[in-house]
């Protein structure tokens, strides 16, 4: 039989953890042909000495992928891809996947945000897509190189509700081959969601304050600014019937206090370390857009993204002094 393809595309902090272990995996057993998309400095340093992983995980912390290539249009013959990148670089990332796919092609998106399959879905029409999440504390450390911390990566997945019979059951098992700690859903939408309270609220205020998860759990001022954050979003949820786990606010402090407590969260390292874009219309303004469809008040929610926004302004302007 012939070697299924699959292509990570993003080799940061995501990538890097989830695309090493799935490398790792494959080089002792040979199953599938895999290539890794990156660009830039990260293409030069991967493709010379390997991807790096620093993590207690794992001993031997480079893996070499069969093949390394700069642009989407260089992938052959996807079965499976990786989507790995940020949110404001997703659009660009499916239109040069829909000119690159076969109908087979399936994708994979590791990334925050409960609107990505939707978005993927606008540009690329019949493939499936499973919607997924994930959980891990992991940032690029420099190009080529990913850092992680704290607990085992996990990553939710579950079937394409529009195509509910393609056959996954070999990716299910790949994903468990590789070590990776997973849990596959007929429905992984509500995880989505739980996950998205988690990562909005805490990715916020740890923005704001340039603190840390263990710092808004702990702090009065913060823990009760992301609980504020979570109560707008719980009414948005609730309208659209998403069938959330009961306590999800209790249940998110919980969560979050299993990550170190001076873990950082993505949009706080992207905002603070003054990095040219960030993710914060997908934390904040998704909020704010689905407020204002269904007609509910989020003026908190609105209040820090506000704030954000001029902490952006103003540290860019530090920069341009
Ligand atoms: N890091 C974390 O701890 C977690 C992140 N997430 C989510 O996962 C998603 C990915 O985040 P993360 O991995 O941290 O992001 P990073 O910025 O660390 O990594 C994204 C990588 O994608 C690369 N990239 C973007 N476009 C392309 C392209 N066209 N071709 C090749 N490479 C490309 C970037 O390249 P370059 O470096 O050149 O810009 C970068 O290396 C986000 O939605 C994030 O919110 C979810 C859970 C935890
Ligand atoms: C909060 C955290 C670290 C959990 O995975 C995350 O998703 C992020 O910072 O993007």
């Amino acid at each position: 039989m012939e070697k299924k393809n699959i292509a990570i595309i993003g080799l940061g902090g995501v990538g890097g953890y989830f695309g090493f272990k799935i490398n790792q995996f494959n080089d002792k057993q040979n199953q599938f042909d895999i290539t890794f998309v990156a660009r830039g400095q990260t293409y030069d340093v991967v493709r010379e000495n390997g991807l790096t992983l620093l993590s207690p995980e794992h001993q031997d912390s480079i893996t070499k992928p069969g093949q390394i290539v700069q642009t989407i249009s260089e992938i052959s013959t996807p079965d499976l891809i990786l989507i790995c990148v940020k949110e404001y670089d997703l659009e660009h990332v499916c239109l040069n996947l829909k000119k690159t796919i076969s109908p087979k092609t399936i994708l994979l998106p590791l990334m925050n945000g409960v609107d990505i399959y939707d978005r993927i879905r606008k540009i690329i029409r019949e493939n499936t897509i499973l919607p997924a999440c994930v959980y891990v504390a992991s940032h690029i450390k420099q190009k080529g190189v990913v850092e992680h911390k704290g607990k085992a990566g996990k990553l939710i997945f579950g079937k394409d509700p529009a195509n509910l019979t393609e056959d996954i059951d070999w990716i299910v098992q790949l994903i468990k081959d590789s070590g990776i700690d997973s849990d596959f859903k007929e429905n992984s939408f509500a995880d989505i969601w739980t996950k998205f309270f988690f990562v909005a609220s805490f990715g916020l205020v740890t923005a704001k304050y340039n603190s840390s998860i263990g710092t808004v759990c702990n702090d009065t001022i913060q823990k009760q600014e992301a609980t504020q954050i979570m109560l707008e979003l719980k009414m948005i949820a609730d309208k659209k019937q998403i069938d959330l786990p009961y306590n999800i606010i209790g249940k998110t402090f919980e969560k979050a206090s299993t990550f170190p407590p001076e873990t950082p969260t993505s949009l706080q390292l992207d905002i603070n370390l003054k990095k040219q874009n960030s993710e914060l219309t997908l934390f904040a303004g998704s909020i704010i857009q689905y407020a204002n469809e269904l007609g509910i008040a989020t003026p908190f929610t609105e209040k820090i993204y506000q704030e954000l926004k001029q902490k952006i302004q103003e540290l860019s302007t530090q920069i341009s002094l």
